[in-house]
Parts: structure tokens; sequence; C-alpha cells
């Protein structure tokens, strides 16, 4: 089979409520940025497989031959949990121990496992350049991970004629069908659970849905009316790993459940009310009421979000100092430091914040999920990039 060179994005993703709970089986209301992950295959000759990687330093290749040993004879549509021998074989091949977070290593063994899981029913693992590009940060709470994989599963399966790319000759950008999207996104969450260990699902399903969803244990609802919030992000560039807070904060359930387990459901009362306040102010004129609770609500979950234990001070600080504005904010994503979300009223300005020194900027919510790009379409600095390898 003849595969098709194309360029897919992915949006990365900010959760307003629920990180962590969510994993626990909570509510969580998650958003889609305008921040993007990009990527290009590219069908070659060489008998090669290559993978370039910029935005972690990461430039590798194998020869199919020595990947063909690595083939499993799986179905590419029934995917519920990851295959523990193939992913044992791939980490002996690239030279990984289990324990690894080490990001290079990460990023190859979720392609390699896309790849070999995706290509298996062809008769002939086919010779392909892949090339990713983010505008995300790596690693800081934004759902890069999943972009990553959302991006790498919507390609892989084009490559391998599991799902057809769905751009015309005269579009400039196009997403695929309903059916289409959930098998992305099944393949995305196999990639996700390489790199978390144990993710909840809601980052892969906002890369792959976009716009606002609410998401409890696995089901999907798209959140259609919502009012246009403000969100300035802050990157407080403190690394960390989702890997290891997500382990972290299960560990700290199992050793005090009652005390955890009101927290976690205190954290879905938290989403619950937030959704409903989001939907009041779709329908009734937004007043100061309706900012007000907003901003307790991200008070209270701040709070119950150090006592998971994935707090810092780098937070604590973006805290103090949006709240001396009069602004209120908590982390996103798995915390420990990464990013951190403050909500902004109407007519407030961010000026003030990068005075402080914080690298922050303001967002727009609610982008497209994955979807395939002509060439043209793609933004020219980052197309320059694509084509470079
Ligand atoms: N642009 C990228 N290129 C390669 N790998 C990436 C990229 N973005 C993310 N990753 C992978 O995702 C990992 C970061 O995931 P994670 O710790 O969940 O943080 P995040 O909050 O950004 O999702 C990296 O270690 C890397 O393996
Ligand atoms: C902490 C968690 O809720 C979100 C993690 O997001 P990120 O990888 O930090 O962007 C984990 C999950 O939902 O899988
Ligand atoms: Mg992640």
């Amino acid at each position: 089979m003849q595969v098709t060179d194309l360029y897919v994005s992915a949006p990365g993703k900010a959760i307003l409520h629920g990180e962590h709970a969510v994993v626990h089986g909570k509510v969580a209301l998650a958003v889609s940025l305008n921040l993007r992950t990009y990527l290009r295959l590219k069908a070659d000759t060489f008998g090669k497989v290559c993978i370039n990687l910029p935005n972690i330093d990461t430039f590798l290749s194998w020869d199919l031959s020595q990947l063909k040993q690595l083939v499993t004879y799986g179905k590419v549509d029934e995917v519920q949990c990851l295959d523990a021998e193939l992913v044992r074989r791939l980490r002996e091949f690239i030279g990984v121990s289990n324990g690894s977070l080490d990001t290079c290593s990460m990023a190859n063994l979720s392609f390699l496992y896309l790849y070999l899981f995706c290509i298996c029913f062809l008769s002939e693992l086919p010779s392909l350049t892949l090339t990713v590009w983010s505008e995300l940060p790596t690693g800081a709470g934004l759902g890069s991970s999943a972009a990553y994989s959302v991006c790498l599963a919507a390609a892989l399966l084009c490559a391998s004629g599991a799902i057809p790319p769905p751009l015309k000759e005269w579009e400039h950008t196009a997403r695929w069908c309903q059916e289409e999207l959930e098998l992305i996104n099944s393949w995305a969450f196999q990639g996700e659970m390489i790199i978390h260990g144990n993710p909840s699902g809601v980052d892969n399903a906002v890369g792959t849905w976009g716009g606002m969803l609410r998401f409890l244990a696995g089901k999907i609802i798209p959140l259609s009316r919502v009012p246009l919030l403000r969100i300035l992000l802050t990157n407080t560039k403190v690394p960390r790993s989702t890997k290891v807070l997500v382990a972290g904060v299960k560990d700290k359930i199992n050793k005090f459940p009652s005390i955890m387990v009101p927290v976690l459901d205190s954290v879905d009362a938290i989403s619950c009310t937030c959704e409903k306040v989001l939907s009041e102010m779709t329908c009734e004129p937004i007043t100061g009421e309706h900012y007000n609770i907003l901003e307790e609500l991200i008070d209270i979950n701040q709070h119950h979000l150090n006592v998971m234990g994935v707090g810092h001070p780098a937070l604590d600080r973006l805290c103090q100092v949006t709240l001396a504005k009069g602004l209120h904010s908590k982390l996103t994503g798995a915390g420990g430091g990464g990013c951190g979300i403050t909500l902004l009223r109407p007519g407030s300005t961010v000026q003030e914040l990068k005075d402080c020194g914080f690298d922050c900027w303001e967002t727009s919510i609610g982008g497209p999920g994955v979807q395939q790009h002509s060439a043209i379409s793609v933004k020219e600095e980052i197309l320059e990039i694509l084509n470079y390898y």
C-alpha cells in the first residue's frame, strides 16, 4: 500500500478543574488551547523509519529489518490495554529501563509502539520519516504528551490505511468522522499509557475532539454552550513529570483513603458546580457574582491540589502575586511546577503580571481537535521546521 505524505496537528489543553481526581473516576472540565503540535509524515524508499523531534533534540532512525523482528500481529481496531510483551521487547530494543522518565525514551517508545501496531496488518512495514514540532512547552501541564500521541495516532492510522486522510484537494484543513476520531483517541490513549503510566484519557480526548469537554470515567461530553472565558497561562518553568505526580497521588490515596477520598469527592463537586455556573453564564446576563463563584472554586481546588501533594512554591507565588492584583489562579495539569491558569475578568490586563517576571500569555480556548492540513494551511515558521528534515 502506498503511504501518502500528510500534515496533521492536535491542540494542547488546560484542565479547568479535576486534574488528578479524574484519574480516580471523578469529573474533569478541560478545554483545548490555541497552541498545537504539528506532525509531518513523509513516505520514503530508504528502507528506514526516521523520527525527528526537534523540541526534545531527538533524531533517530531504524532499519526496517530491525523493526520487522519486533512486529506483533494484533488487530488494529481492538485496542483496550497495552500489549505488555511488545512494550517489554521495545524497552529492550531501545535500551530503556521500566522506571525511566527520560523524555526522549518515552517519546521513542510511544512512537515505535504505535508504529508497529498500526502497521502490523500491512504486508510490508513502510519506510517513512516523521517530524513533530510543538508550540506547547514539553512537560508543563498543557498536554504536550497527549497532543504528541494524538498526532502520532492520526498519522500512523492513515499510513496503515485503517482510516482515510480526510483532506480533499481543494481544502486547507479537514477532520475525521466520529468513528475515526474514536479510533484515533483510543490509539492516542495507548501512547499516553506509555508516557504516563496511568492516564485518565482526558488529555487525549481534548487533543482529539478539541473544544470544552466534561470527562468522567472515559465518557466524553462536549460542552457546546460555554461563555467566552479569558484565561492567562503562566509557565513557572519548574520541570516535573506527570508520571511521578500521578503515582504520588495514588500512593497518598492508598495510604490515607479516608482522608483523600473526600478531597477527590470535593474536586468532583467543584467541577460540577463550575459546569453549572458556566452554563448559567451562557443563558443569563453575566454578573460579577458569576465571576466571584468561579474564583472561589479556583481557590478551593488549588488548596485541594496542595493537599494531594502536587503543589510547588513557584505555583504558590503565582497565586499570591495574582491575588494581589485581584485575580485567582490554580495549577493546571499534573502540577508540581509546570503551568498555572489565572481567570481574567473582563477588562483585566496582563502587563502587570509580566512586570512581575512571569512568563505568561493570554490564550484563546476551544480550538479544533486533531485535523489534517494542506501544506499551505500550516504556519510558515512551523512548515519550515517540519520540512527541514
Ligand atoms: N513535541 C514533542 N516531541 C517529542 N516528545 C514529546 C513532545 N511533546 C511531548 N512529548 C513527550 O511527552 C512527555 C511529556 O509529557 P508529560 O510529562 O505528560 O507532560 P505534559 O504536561 O506536557 O503532557 C515528554 O517527556 C515526551 O516524551
Ligand atoms: C494529572 C492529570 O489529570 C493530567 C495530566 O496532564 P499533563 O500531562 O500534566 O498535561 C492526569 C490524567 O488525567 O491523566
Ligand atoms: Mg501529559
